[in-house]
């Protein structure tokens, strides 16, 4: 089965990487990506063959359209005139519904929706797929497999798409912004740089390791860290005074909004 990426950004080469790690021939996969440099450095990097989006769409089973929300519309219309029917389309794009995409490709063309996130880059991604109207068993199995080469895989109604976005999809750049503000904390209470992030990035990986592992309610967790009268105590207090966990609530209404947005075109 051969496949195709149209869009190699930070999404599109991160699901290219994983493909490759996961075994996938290289003369399988091929790229369609519109700046020369860029096709180069893929070629340089992966051994893909890049190809224009009409050929990548001509000649794969399945195409990952990895381009931006605002530029799916164009690269639907470029390419509808080489799909077929059975030819399976994913969709990487926040708030891209499948019934936007049906509506404007042939008639028979399997959609498939899904959300990823950038761990996907070092195999702990989080992908969530929604199946469109005219997908069988077989169009959702190849859409979990190429999303399993890169992390877990979660089937869900569509429904719940721009708030999968809002959680997973964007969730890695929350974390990574909990992670630099502890980063400053500790610099700014005169630990080294150095130190401090390794304390940080520590941390976070044992506390991913535990909730993982023992499947422990995190409150229980945080229960376990918080004793008596002590510094966690004091430091919860503060996050609470200034209403971080209302903070995290609005931020991803804010992003399933903005999902939703997405979907008519803004
Ligand atoms: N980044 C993330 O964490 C996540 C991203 N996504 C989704 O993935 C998609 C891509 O996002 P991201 O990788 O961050 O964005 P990028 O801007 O990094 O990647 C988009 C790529 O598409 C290329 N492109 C634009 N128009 C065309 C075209 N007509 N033909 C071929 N290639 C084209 C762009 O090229 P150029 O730069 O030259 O315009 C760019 O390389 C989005 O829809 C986003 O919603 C989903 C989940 C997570
Ligand atoms: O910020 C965005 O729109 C994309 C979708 C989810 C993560 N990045």
């Amino acid at each position: 089965m051969s496949t195709a990426i149209i869009g190699a950004g930070v999404m599109g080469e991160t699901l290219l990487s994983g493909l490759v790690r996961a075994g996938r021939r290289v003369d399988q996969l091929m790229v369609g990506e519109k700046r020369p440099e860029r096709a180069h450095e893929l070629e340089e990097r992966y051994g893909v063959a890049v190809v224009s989006n009409r050929e990548a769409a001509a000649k794969a089973d399945t195409v990952a359209l990895v381009v931006k929300p605002q530029d799916m519309g164009d690269v639907l219309d470029e390419i509808a005139p080489d799909l077929r029917p059975g030819q399976l389309l994913v969709s990487l794009a926040a708030g891209i519904t499948t019934s936007y995409i049906e509506s404007r490709v042939p008639e028979g063309v399997a959609v498939v929706r899904v959300m990823p996130n950038t761990p996907a880059l070092v195999d702990e991604g989080m992908a969530a797929i929604s199946p469109g109207s005219h997908c069988d068993e077989s169009h959702l199995t190849e859409a979990e497999s190429l999303m399993a080469s890169t992390g877990k895989v979660l089937r869900i109604p569509e429904k719940q798409m721009d708030a999968v976005t809002a959680i997973s999809g964007s969730g890695p750049a929350y974390i990574f912004f909990v992670v630099e503000s502890m980063i400053e904390a500790g610099v700014h209470l005169g630990l080294p740089r150095a130190t401090s992030t390794e304390l940080v990035v520590q941390t976070l990986v044992g506390s991913a390791a535990m909730l993982r592992e023992t499947g422990t309610h995190p409150v229980v967790l945080r229960e376990q860290v918080t004793s008596p009268s002590g510094t966690t105590a004091s430091a919860l207090r503060e996050l609470e005074i200034h209403r971080v966990r209302a903070a995290f609530l609005a931020a991803m209404e804010a992003a399933r909004n903005r999902s939703r947005e997405l979907a008519e075109g803004n």
